[in-house]
């Protein structure tokens, strides 16, 4: 006879609230999708409110449930999405490499961390649409020097559309809070496009980026 039992595939080690933020259309939507299932949707409706996708990373073993919070960049929606700072130990801000203002919303996004978050939170910046080189409004090293400045944790030019670096940053984000949980966790040491690790608790600062562009963080 055969087990009623459901199969219990949900188990995990460690689960890390993960909220994304950033101006709207910035492909906030697009960079879960791709950490989610590797796909990329070309259209995509805005986000009301805040939606919700889940993986679980495998980490030198271990189980590591991401949940991300996609919250909406609409500034309608601010009141909804603020209340979802809270609970997260990690937040993902988001700019667009191709639009300066988004790039310029960032200061605004981390005091929104700052304000709505827990002290302890996890910061990451993100440039994505970075496959959109020749339409470029951003440079890298503005960046590093925009996150060394705010101490975050790292800073990565990502492409929801070509799946470029969009693991390397939830994956990041994962090793880091896993280490600040007291797990000695190997560096991944996979980093062939534009990323920058400022700082974990495990490493000291050190950066890490590609041949042609380099930051003095
Ligand atoms: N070329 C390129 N386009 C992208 C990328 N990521 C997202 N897009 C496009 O950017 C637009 C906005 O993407 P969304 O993911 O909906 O943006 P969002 O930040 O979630 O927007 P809100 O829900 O309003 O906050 C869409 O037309 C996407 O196809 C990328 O990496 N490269």
């Amino acid at each position: 006879m055969q087990s009623a039992e459901p199969e219990i595939e949900d188990s995990f080690d460690f689960l890390f609230k993960i909220i994304l933020v950033g101006d709207s259309n910035v492909g906030k939507t697009c960079v879960v999708q791709s950490f989610k299932s590797g796909i990329f949707m070309e259209k995509q409706q805005n986000t009301i409110g805040v939606d919700f996708t889940v993986r679980t990373l495998d980490i030198d073993g271990k189980k590591v449930k991401m949940q991300v919070w996609d919250t909406a960049g609409q500034e309608r929606f601010r009141t909804i999405t603020q209340s979802y700072y809270r609970s997260a130990h990690g937040a993902v801000v988001a700019y667009d490499i191709t639009r300066r203002s988004t790039f310029e919303s960032v200061s605004h996004w981390l005091r929104e961390v700052e304000h709505y978050g827990a002290a302890s939170v996890v910061r990451i910046l993100i440039g994505n649409k970075s496959d959109l080189q020749t339409q470029r409004q951003v440079f890298f090293e503005d960046a590093c020097v925009l996150a060394q400045n705010n101490g975050l944790l790292a800073v990565l030019e990502t492409s929801a559309k070509e799946a470029q670096n969009v693991d390397a940053a939830f994956t990041l984000m994962a090793r880091e809070l896993l280490a600040r949980n007291g797990m000695n966790i190997m560096d991944a040491g996979h980093r062939d496009s534009p990323q920058l690790m400022l700082s974990n608790s495990s490493h000291s600062i050190q950066g890490a980026m590609t041949s042609d562009k380099k930051c003095g963080c």
